[in-house]
């Protein structure tokens, strides 16, 4: 990984490449694995086991991206072993942190430390790579195939040493990675989207690098690509962020117009692939009519939206300025009261660990599921403290609430008559549903059954 500048270490964010992370017990050649596949000399091989080192990383060229290769030698090696449990919390850091993983065992012995291991990485399997090393001659290939009893999907034979089955690996390990041309990605499943919109020259770029910092390499932007969105990885409180930016749509429909492209119908495939929208909106002109269509839009699918004002760093300083701006927001745009406003500069990474934890947040909310006994228990007394009303000499009844669906939050109400059902009421509890179950900050959706 390369160095991190001392901003982006503040503001907490961290771009990163895929890690391919090698582990075994001492002596078994993870480190001449590790130089082997590098291509060149640089951690030390100790002939002897049991020898301290840390994690050793370096940048690795395959398949025309990058990825860092970890040898976790130095920890696995510790006096007490994987069964210490200091060395085993740290080798498992490394471990809950790999893309891919590759076991190292040694062909000529298998030993209860290694059987630990592989009960250990069990839980890691799909992205684990069996390395059954120093199969130096056919011999012992014979002898290699008893490790496929072991019940992992993939097992690879090497001679570290010597420099056989070195290719095959190097496949294996592309193929888990799924490499795209042009740039290494982060293969695994991101926890949280996030779509950049917002009119022209808000900044969203700009957020776009500050959030993926020095790693454009992340970001597939050679000129002429045919991909309609930028998007970038990262990693923030241990959670993993993919960010879509719309640089492609624009690019291309500069040519056309600009306020073409910042339409409701080209965001709405950007929002349909997100949880959470970033709505950025320069903070000297507040918000515009096309930004409430677009942010309505998103709360009708039921995504997460935050209202970003940006370039908050080039206004003129005024006491109680962001209250006012937001109360100025709220009233003009009520529909959203819910969503969270969040000022930030993107030129100065200024607020960006409040955007991104308000954006996990909402991402947790989005994904909240309630129980039905809870609910309904909170629904007998939420018709106490409020009766359903009465309309034209009928009486409404509420009986029974369950939510069916988290992303987008949605819930069934049974009734009596959906038919002229009260909206009052209905916001109502849609209220105490948001207050109550933590729903506070996104759109819920309450549909009638009778
Ligand atoms: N025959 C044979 N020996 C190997 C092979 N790979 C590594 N070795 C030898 O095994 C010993 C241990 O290799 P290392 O790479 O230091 O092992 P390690 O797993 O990194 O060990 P620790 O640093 O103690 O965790 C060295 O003597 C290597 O030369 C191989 O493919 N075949
Ligand atoms: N003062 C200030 N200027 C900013 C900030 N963020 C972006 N800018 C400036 O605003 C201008 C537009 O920024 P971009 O990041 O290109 O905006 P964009 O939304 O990607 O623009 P388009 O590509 O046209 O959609 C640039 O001149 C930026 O330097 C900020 O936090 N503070």
């Amino acid at each position: 990984m390369s160095e991190r500048t001392e901003g982006r270490r503040t503001v907490g964010v961290q771009s990163r490449l895929p890690r391919v992370v090698i582990v075994g017990r001492p002596n078994v050649g993870k480190s001449t694995l590790f130089n082997r596949l590098i291509g060149r000399r640089k951690a030390i091989t100790h002939p002897r086991p049991g020898v301290t080192r840390d994690a050793v990383e370096e940048t690795w060229e395959l398949g025309g991206g990058r990825v860092l290769l970890v040898d976790t030698g130095g920890i696995t090696s510790e006096r007490g072993g994987i069964f210490e449990p200091l060395v085993r919390e740290r080798a498992l850091r490394e471990v809950d942190r790999a893309d891919v993983l590759l076991l190292v065992l040694d062909v000529t012995e298998l030993v209860p430390e290694d059987e630990e291991l592989l009960e250990l990485l069990r839980p890691y399997k799909e992205r684990l790579i069996l390395v059954v090393n120093k199969v130096d001659n056919e011999a012992r290939e014979e002898m290699a195939w008893n490790f496929f009893s072991l019940g992992f999907d993939t097992v690879c034979f090497t001679s570290a040493e010597h420099g056989r089955g070195i290719d095959e690996l190097e496949q294996e390990i592309e193929r888990r990675l799924v490499v795209p041309e042009g740039g290494g990605d982060a293969p695994s499943a991101p926890e949280i989207d996030v779509a950049i919109l917002g009119k022209p020259n808000t900044g969203k770029s700009t957020l776009l690098n500050t959030l993926l910092g020095e790693e454009r390499a992340l970001v597939s932007d050679a000129p002429g690509t045919t991909r309609d969105l930028l998007e970038g990885r990262f990693q923030y409180r241990g959670r993993w962020f993919r960010i879509v930016d719309t640089a492609g749509i624009r690019r291309r429909s500069r040519i056309e117009d600009d306020l073409e492209f910042y339409s409701v119908r080209r965001s709405l495939k950007v929002i349909e692939e997100a949880h959470v929208v970033f709505l950025l909106i320069d903070a000297q002109e507040g918000l515009t009519e096309q930004d409430k269509k677009i942010a309505a839009v998103a709360q009708r699918r039921g995504r997460g939206v935050i209202l970003v004002l940006n370039k908050w760093d080039a206004l003129t300083p005024v006491p109680n300025q962001f209250q006012a701006m937001k109360a100025r927001i709220r009233f003009f745009f009520p529909h959203m009261d819910y969503a969270p406003i969040v000022k930030i500069s993107a030129r100065r990474g200024e607020g960006i660990d409040k955007l991104l934890d308000t954006a996990l947040m909402l991402r947790d909310e989005l994904g909240k599921r309630v129980e039905t006994g809870p609910l309904n228990r909170a629904l007998e007394r939420w018709k106490e403290e409020v009766p359903p009303p009465s309309r034209k000499g009928r009486r409404y009844k509420v009986r029974y609430m369950t939510q069916v669906s988290s992303m987008p939050v949605r819930f069934l109400l049974f009734v009596n008559r959906r038919e002229g059902f009260p909206s009052s009421y209905l916001s109502y509890l849609e209220n105490r549903v948001r207050k109550e179950f933590g729903f506070s900050h996104i759109p819920i959706f309450i549909d009638l059954r009778e």
